[in-house]
């Protein structure tokens, strides 16, 4: 059974914890055992905790779950972009699917219940299958 890690932001803790639920589920139903689950204080973290996890042979594919909010400023947009980029970017460097389930950047707060779970469920199922096609 192939085994992955899941990262997970601190912001909107709740409804983080919500789209875990669903992640561990899709897991299950792929067949995919999970071997971590880290959380991290924010997105900016996320980069270097997927590639402590990819670094580690006995994983073979990350998820990367959290919710970047609207802000006042431009921050969101910045760190969305930078974030995303470098997961692309790692999953290239190990040749292991990394899936991204971040909500936003600039996502209003009426807009995160019907997203958790169906960005988590995509995540999964995208790790899942580029691991089939592999
Ligand atoms: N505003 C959000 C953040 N900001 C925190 C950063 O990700 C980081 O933890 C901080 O800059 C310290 O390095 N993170 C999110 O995931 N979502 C947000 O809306
Ligand atoms: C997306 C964020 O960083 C948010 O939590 C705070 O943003 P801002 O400083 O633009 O209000």
């Amino acid at each position: 059974m192939n085994s992955i890690g899941i990262v997970l932001g601190r912001f909107h803790t709740k409804e983080v914890e919500e789209m875990l639920d669903e992640a561990r589920a899709v897991a299950a139903r792929r067949q995919l055992r999970i071997a971590a689950e880290v959380w991290v204080p924010g997105s900016m973290e996320k980069p270097l905790a997927i590639k402590r996890l990819l670094r580690r042979d006995d994983i073979v594919g990350a998820v990367a779950l959290g919710i970047i909010e609207r802000g006042e400023t431009e921050h969101g947009n910045v760190m969305g972009h930078a974030v995303i980029s470098s997961l692309i970017n790692l999953q290239l460097e190990f040749m292991k699917p990394v899936g991204v389930g971040i909500l936003g950047p600039g996502i209003n707060p009426s807009q995160i219940p019907p997203r958790t779970r169906p960005y988590a469920a995509a995540a999964v199922e995208a790790v899942a299958d580029l691991l089939a096609s592999a």
